[in-house]
């Protein structure tokens, strides 16, 4: 059994879209197949993978430094001791060999993206979807049979008033969703205030809509909002200072009393950690977002579980960025407390499979070997141009 080739390729998943920080119009994603020599079903096994939105493309990292470290690895190094199966915990510590600690920068992004093609790979071997997989493994077998996913989009566009938001917004509520999210921070206050109004003239309440600021605010600024924004007791209040600065997120808690969600710019457990010890993040009702496909992938994010749990935090309180099947699977086999979702933005890697629709907030997974891409044609389409 073995890695017989790893293709990458750069695709792009620009679009005219600005949230507070950035536009997308340059935006990109990086897209892997691991081929090996295992035959299932007839057919070759390819695990695929990709990074999410929001980095560039790391193609210059796994061409020149991780792929090759993969490919030149020792099978002992790569598959489990009985030699059944690759052996995702092994291939981390192969791509790793001679990174030095700190500093995670863009490395952790294409290590998370040839981490979610090791674990696509791994469960079609296995013959079973990845949530069931990381449930036997993990979680006693326990899977949930459906996932919370809110629907995110409300960014910034040319053009875009008060009409078209909510016109977004009635549509992903057509769609089955019943929380949406949106972006403020990208203009002033008060306009920021008369789009909140606007949406939730569509929403039953404030509690079906999240905003994000993508890091935008100082601490006045943040303390601005936070105050204007508390009597919409909205979802949460979402990244609001730069994602490193713990003590403005601390010094936040305790300003605003509704819940809060952070940690998509958080690549590692230590960060993910430092988070937890000094930003003031309250388990009875706050979320964290850590996105496995920017953060080092499953094996990391397995650690960053494990950490949250000694930190007195249930994994129900994390809802991982990104809006991909890989984190659909871990949320559905180790009981996260659901998924993002983008219908209609970053296609084709947003978005779940062609035949199960969101229902009443909630979405179902394909009982399909491996993490399911192939149920979204879009997706599948474009995965099996790279290798198949
Ligand atoms: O606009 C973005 O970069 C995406 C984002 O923050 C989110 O999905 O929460
Ligand atoms: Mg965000």
């Amino acid at each position: 059994m073995k890695i017989i080739d790893i293709k990458v390729a750069t695709v792009p998943i620009k679009s005219k879209i600005s949230n507070a920080y950035i536009d997308f119009s340059k935006m990109t994603a990086a897209v892997v197949a691991i081929v090996t020599d295992v035959i299932r079903d007839g057919k070759r096994v390819v695990g695929y993978g990709f990074n999410s939105n929001g980095r560039y493309a790391p193609t210059g990292l796994l061409q020149e430094r991780f792929i090759p470290r993969l490919l030149e690895a020792e099978s002992t190094d790569v598959l489990n001791d009985a030699e059944t199966n690759f052996d995702p915990h092994k291939i981390w510590n192969v791509l790793m060999t001679g990174e030095k600690p700190g500093g995670h920068g863009e490395r952790s992004v294409a290590v998370g993206t040839l981490d979610m093609a090791v674990w696509d790979a791994v469960s079609k071997v296995e013959e079973q979807p990845l949530y069931q997989l990381l449930a036997d493994r993990y979680r006693g077998g326990e899977v949930d049979e459906k996932v919370f996913v809110y629907a995110a989009g409300g960014y910034y566009q040319p053009g875009k008033g008060l009409e078209e938001l909510k016109n977004e917004m009635k549509n992903y509520l057509n769609l089955g969703y019943s929380v949406v999210k949106m972006k403020i921070g990208g203009t002033s206050l008060e306009d920021d205030l008369h789009r909140i109004e606007s949406v939730l003239e569509v929403v039953k309440d404030g509690s079906c809509l999240a905003v994000d600021v993508n890091g935008r605010f100082d601490l006045d600024t943040a303390i601005k909002y936070a105050e204007r924004l508390e009597p919409y007791q909205l979802f949460w209040y979402e990244e609001v200072g730069d994602p490193l600065d713990y003590a403005l997120q601390a010094e936040l808690s305790k300003h605003y009393k509704h819940s809060m969600a952070t940690g998509e710019n958080l690549f590692s457990m230590q960060d993910a950690r430092n988070l937890i010890r000094y930003g003031g993040m309250r388990p009875d009702r706050d979320y964290l977002q850590f996105d496995c496909a920017l953060s080092y992938g499953l094996v990391e994010y397995l650690r960053i579980i494990d950490m949250l749990k000694e930190h007195g935090w249930s994994p129900r309180r994390c809802i991982p960025h990104g809006g991909h099947q890989m984190s659909l699977n871990i949320a559905a086999g180790l009981g996260l407390g659901g998924n993002e979702s983008y219908p209609g933005v970053f296609e084709p890697f947003g978005g779940f499979a062609d035949h199960l629709p969101v229902e009443n907030g909630y979405v179902r997974l394909p009982e399909v070997p491996g993490i399911g891409f192939e149920t979204k044609s879009e997706l599948r389409n474009l995965l099996h141009s790279i290798a198949v």
